[in-house]
């Protein structure tokens, strides 16, 4: 690779500017930058979403089989999960959502488990893109929605963890991306006309970015299609009729599944909402 004069001045400055940086934080706080990882937990996001997560896993993991969902958030309370089975000797068999979940099971030496041999789940712990006042969710911003909607069915509890930008009071007020809708992919097209058609809004097919060309496929082999939706009054009605069209696997809308969510706030509490 050939750098230019300017690339390595910016190369060199921004290595000292983190050197600086480091020192300054040992001195200041008296711990390695690998302790304070963990800079990124003076991203109040970060920090509320880890906030939430603890406090979910403290409240409501027991012994027992526990769904673990995916996304951001839940990468704290596997990691909350893992200290509390190595430090209180909690006994847990841990079902994942998702290929990222089966991943943080397994990175964090947690057993892993499966709905075949583990139908009966005391709880299930998961991340939300949006929340209305009475706990109906938004689902699938990052892909997965199908086996997180299994995962919270076969729960005793369903339990959700969020920073403060995902509680809303109504849906959309947040989350601008539409309701994720998981589709067999040769049916796409069709879904996408018939949803148009019987609840009005548009649809689009999510794309994968600079790393594919071409369409998101969730760990199912199956497309998403984002569905920006207008005017909805009834989302038990709306989460009913997607899932009545030929070719839709799934959708992101988890209505009355719900009882119970935290919401890390920016200001280092943890806002809890029941149902
Ligand atoms: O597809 C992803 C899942 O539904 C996530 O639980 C949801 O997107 C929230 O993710 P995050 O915790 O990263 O905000």
């Amino acid at each position: 690779m050939f750098w230019s004069n300017a690339s390595i001045k910016f190369h060199y400055s921004y290595r000292s500017y983190r050197c600086c940086l480091t020192l300054a934080f040992n001195r200041a706080f008296g711990c390695s930058l690998s302790q304070a990882t963990d800079v990124k937990m003076n991203d109040p996001v970060e920090n509320a979403k880890r906030l939430a997560a603890f406090k979910a896993v403290d409240n409501h993991v027991v012994d027992g089989v526990i769904g673990i969902g995916s996304g951001s958030t839940v990468v704290y309370a596997v990691e909350r999960l893992a200290q509390k089975v190595k430090d209180e000797g909690l006994e847990v068999i841990c079902v994942p959502s998702s290929f990222q979940a089966k991943q943080l099971i397994i990175q964090h030496g947690l057993k892993l488990g499966d709905l075949e041999m583990n139908p009966n789940l005391k709880v299930t712990i998961d991340g939300a893109d949006e929340s209305d006042h009475m706990l109906t969710l938004i689902k699938g911003g990052g892909g997965c929605l199908t086996q997180e909607k299994i995962l919270a069915s076969c729960a005793e509890e369903f339990v959700v963890i969020a920073d403060y930008r995902k509680a809303s009071t109504h849906l959309g007020e947040q989350w601008s991306k539409g309701i994720p809708i998981e589709v067999i992919p040769s049916a796409y097209r069709v879904v996408y006309q018939k949803i148009e058609k019987m609840l009005g809004g548009k649809s689009d097919l999510r794309m994968s970015g600079s790393s594919k060309a071409g369409p998101v496929v969730t760990d199912n082999g199956n497309f998403i299609l984002d569905w920006n939706f207008e005017g909805v009054k009834d989302w038990k009605e709306v989460e009913i009729t997607l899932n009545m069209i030929p070719g839709v696997v799934e959708n992101g809308l988890f209505v009355g599944m719900a009882r119970k969510a935290y919401f890390g706030m920016s200001d280092g509490t943890v806002m809890e909402r029941n149902v």
